[in-house]
């Protein structure tokens, strides 16, 4: 079979080249005359699938969209504190080049504009680094992302440094505010350059997945950019990176994203996709008209609005109570009868997921409650069974609150037994720590041999079991 995901993204295009406005940069000559015919977009997904459709091969200038990762090298060599110093995290409402600082603190208002990225540029090794070692630090690290040696454009490079007054003025006003240190012509020619890394969409939507996967690429394994730093650069993604579009932006696409005056854009799911567009067509923000069209779209047809609340944490994660009536010995005397609890999640479990777990197992097994109904019934279970054997992961919290959880059970001298045949509860580091501990089995079989070894023989009334 075909995979039908090329040809709804052709079909994506193709609709988005009905849209003739806008023009390309005009203040970067090499820009202005771009071939505005060419589109392209391409998402990869956070294992590293990738899928593309139109100009994927072309090759264009990442400009600001390097910001984003800029920014998460700065944090990396400076410490994030530090960053915080200098650069802001508001949204600044104004245009990507104005020549701004923050009221009171003198900070560029955040790292997505140029005076906060001239800023970040400047942190990238250390302060009094030479431009030489920053850009290969920085074109060393894309090339990481991107999984491939990219190369600066020279032609673009030259272009855009000769009418670099502006970038130039924002680099001394820097400097005066005492926010860099280093010779401000230095700072934005590096600047400049970073700017001038060639990608295509493919490259960009890898560099894109790689924040979605938390900072490990899908493909080499490696953590390129740590898990604290993602977080915080999908943040000002999140608010600044559109520029004056940011509300609207998160509005209508509700996903991070950065983009570049060359008509690159990335969207940035996390955890589920990287998406990236290119096409040179500017809006008078300084944002690709197709590009802005093609994720409008991406984000409606597919759902991927970060703020859509579609999915509960209720149906990630089944809590399912089965009770089991035991009694091997007698099993027609109901004052015989032993239960057995088994209780099961689902998915990928976080902290409403193991909240539900516990709310379950409180209100099985405490005290009865005349106002929850169904309270404290089975608070004599002989034996409790928890399952993760369909669990995916938990997340630390949850993690933490499942383990709280088992202790208060064991301290309540219940005999417990946990299947996770993947490990997700990570319990052997735990288990070191605590002198009780439940039995670990690896499926519903050995859990019920443990069981009935102990006296106490399940008799499932759900089929599951
Ligand atoms: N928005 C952008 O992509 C701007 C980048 C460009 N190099 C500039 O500084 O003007």
């Amino acid at each position: 079979m075909k995979s039908p995901i090329p040809d709804y993204l052709q079909h994506v295009l193709d609709k988005a080249r009905d849209n003739e406005a806008g023009a390309p940069a005009a203040y970067i000559d090499v820009l202005a005359r771009a071939d505005t015919s060419k589109l392209a977009v391409a998402l990869a997904m956070v294992d590293g699938n990738l899928y593309s459709a139109g100009d994927d091969q072309v090759e264009f200038s990442i400009q600001s969209i390097s910001k984003a990762f800029v920014y998460a090298l700065a944090i990396e060599d400076a410490g994030l504190p530090r960053v915080l110093e200098k650069i802001g995290v508001e949204p600044s409402g104004d245009r990507f080049n104005q020549l701004s600082l923050e009221r009171g603190t003198n900070r560029p208002m955040n790292p997505m504009i140029n005076a906060g990225a001239i800023t970040a540029h400047s942190l990238v090794v250390a302060p009094n680094a030479t431009a030489e070692a920053r850009t290969e630090r920085i074109l060393k690290s894309l090339s990481r992302l991107a999984g491939r040696q990219l190369h600066v454009d020279e032609e673009v490079y030259e272009a855009e440094l000769k009418d670099a007054d502006r970038n130039m003025g924002i680099g001394h006003m820097l400097k005066a505010a005492g926010i860099i240190t280093c010779d401000p012509r230095e700072a934005v020619k590096g600047y400049i350059r970073q700017c001038a890394i060639n990608v295509n969409v493919k490259d960009l939507a890898m560099m894109s997945a790689t924040l979605c996967n938390a900072g490990v690429h899908p493909f080499s394994g490696e953590q390129i950019i740590p898990h604290a730093s993602v977080r915080q650069v999908l943040s000002v993604m999140t608010t600044c990176g559109m520029y004056d579009a940011a509300g609207d932006w998160v509005s209508n696409v509700g996903i991070p994203a950065k983009s570049g005056v060359a008509g690159g854009i990335i969207g940035t799911l996390p955890g589920q996709v990287g998406i990236a567009a290119f096409s040179p067509k500017l809006d008078e923000r300084g944002n690709s008209v197709r590009g802005v069209a093609i994720c409008e779209q991406l984000s409606r047809d597919m759902g991927l609005h970060m703020m859509d609340v579609s999915q509960i944490a209720r149906a990630t994660v089944q809590t399912s109570v089965a009770t089991l009536v035991a009694g091997e010995h007698e099993p027609h005397n109901p004052n015989c009868q032993r239960e057995v609890l088994v209780f099961k999640l689902r998915g990928a479990v976080r902290f409403a997921g193991s909240e539900r777990l516990t709310r379950a197992l409180t209100r099985e097994l405490g005290q009865p409650d005349p106002k929850v109904p169904g309270s404290g019934a089975h608070s004599q279970a002989c034996a409790i069974v928890l399952s993760f054997r369909e669990v995916y992961s938990l997340n630390f919290i949850a993690r933490r609150l499942v383990h709280e959880d088992i202790e208060r059970l064991l301290a309540e001298g219940r005999i417990l037994v946990v299947i996770d045949p993947s490990e997700v509860l990570h319990w052997d580091a735990e288990k070191a720590k605590t002198g009780k501990h439940p039995k670990v089995v690896e499926n519903e079989t050995e859990a019920r041999d443990y069981i009935g070894g102990i006296g106490c023989q399940a008799v499932s009334r759900d089929q599951g079991w």
